[in-house]
């Protein structure tokens, strides 16, 4: 099957800690048959070992290095499989100190989240936080794993009283009932992970992975507004191409077709779009997540890091904003702190000018502080010293959400998702 019939799924994974994650994981990769030969003889060894008569697949993502992304040490391992119809990324995020920052890098590129509960414990605090943290970023689809089904003899029960739990949050969410599923699974055993489970008759749906294969993956964004940030500026040297002026990059939210009036921010210039160009090829329109290379017809002045938009669609352009911030830094976030705010390839100087509360993750509301601690998620306003060009993150998520970095030490101290 070529590569093009195939869809891609960015999944991230949240669990607490001992819950299943690397063991699930595991299952998923052994059942698709994507472990090496390598791997599976060292995890039927390991388990044999231990003395166990059944494989621990807990070991099949040990020794998954950790990667570095945009000068934050991140946690997140990015484990990859297939099956005919499908490929699949899993942000495997560990649920230790920094976990809200984990589960935010594994999150903003997920367009699924599978959320493991034991069985025995239900709900419980960390879930509520993955949960959220989910719905703040606006992840598409939700499984909730019920997970270790083995140890509560499968009992349904036990499943429902989970699913009760649950759904009471989803109701206090922006989720629909439609978007988050529930599974009762045992990974250890491999029961509705990638095939049925003869323990238990009582629950009718999908495995876990008939669902993924199942799923309606939608990257479009609710508000249809062209953004194209420039990423980089063409001006071949070559004689031949001498008055050829290209703005390469990547197209979000919306389409853009030839003849559109455009808008260049921040200098707020107007001309219109004359060709758009992938590789060497010609189009009318592009469709958002396209990258592609635009000539506009008057000479005006773009550089990296501007952003055109259609002229009847303008972001917002304002130096003050509210958001909401996931401290991702041992350092607080305080009233009166400046920080270089860092909104696509831009960046400027923001001071924090109120903090309007810490936010509760079982979504009961907020409460007033005067500092954010790492793994808070809070409300901010901020006054910055020139105006960025934003949309709410619930219309935009590639212009809507930014960074804090420290100006000392230049870490990454937040994320934070405009209102
Ligand atoms: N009985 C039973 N044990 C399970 C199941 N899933 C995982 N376990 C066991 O639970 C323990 C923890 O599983 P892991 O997969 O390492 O859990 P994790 O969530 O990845 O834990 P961290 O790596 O610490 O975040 C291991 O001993 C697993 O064998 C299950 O479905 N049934």
């Amino acid at each position: 099957m070529s590569t093009e019939n195939r869809k891609l799924i960015n999944i991230a994974t949240a669990g607490s800690v001992d819950d299943g994650k690397s063991t699930l994981i595991g299952r998923l990769l052994y059942d698709t048959k994507s472990l090496t030969t390598d791997k599976l003889e060292a995890i039927e060894r390991n388990s044999k070992q231990k003395g166990f008569d059944y494989l621990d697949f807990s070991l099949a993502t040990d020794g998954l290095v950790a990667e570095r992304e945009q000068g934050i040490t991140i946690d997140v391992a990015h484990i990859y499989f297939n099956t005919d119809k499908t490929n699949y990324i899993i942000a495997d995020t560990p649920g230790h100190v920094e976990y809200t920052r984990n589960m935010v890098t594994g999150a903003s590129t997920s367009s699924a989240a599978i959320i493991l509960i034991d069985a025995r414990k239900g709900v419980i605090e960390q879930t509520y936080r993955h949960f959220f943290i989910n719905n703040l970023l606006r992840v598409g689809h939700v499984i909730v794993a019920v997970n270790k089904m083995d140890l509560v003899d499968y009992d349904q029960q036990a499943y429902e009283d989970i699913k009760k739990d649950f759904e009471a949050l989803i109701e206090k969410s922006n989720y629909t009932k439609d978007q988050v599923r529930f599974i009762p699974v045992s990974a250890l055993h491999g029961d509705n992970i990638a095939g049925g489970s003869d323990k238990m008759d009582w629950y009718q749906g999908p495995s876990l992975l008939d669902y993924l294969e199942g799923l309606e993956i939608d990257e479009s964004e609710d508000n249809s507004a062209a953004r194209f940030p420039v990423q980089y500026v063409v001006r071949p040297k070559t004689d031949a191409h001498h008055d050829f002026r290209g703005f390469a990059g990547k197209l979000y939210g919306g389409k853009l077709a030839v003849g559109d009036e455009v808008t260049v921010l921040p200098s707020f210039t107007t001309s219109k779009v004359k060709s758009i160009n992938f590789f060497d090829q010609e189009f009318d329109e592009a469709i958002p997540g396209s990258s592609i290379t635009i000539t506009l017809e008057d000479e005006v002045n773009v550089s990296r890091g501007d952003m055109l938009v259609k002229s009847n669609e303008l972001p917002k352009s304002e130096k003050q904003l509210s958001a909401t911030i996931c401290q991702v830094n041992s350092k607080p976030l305080r009233t009166g702190a400046k920080y270089i705010l860092q909104h696509g390839v831009n960046q400027v100087l923001a001071k924090v000018d109120s903090i309007e509360g810490l936010v509760h993750t079982d979504f009961s509301g907020s409460e007033g502080t005067d500092e954010l601690k790492l793994n808070d998620i809070g409300k901010v306003n901020f006054r910055l010293s020139k105006p960025i060009h934003f949309d709410p993150y619930q219309e935009s998520k590639s212009n809507g959400s930014f960074i804090l970095i420290d100006e000392g030490s230049y870490d990454t101290t937040s994320v934070g998702f405009i209102q």
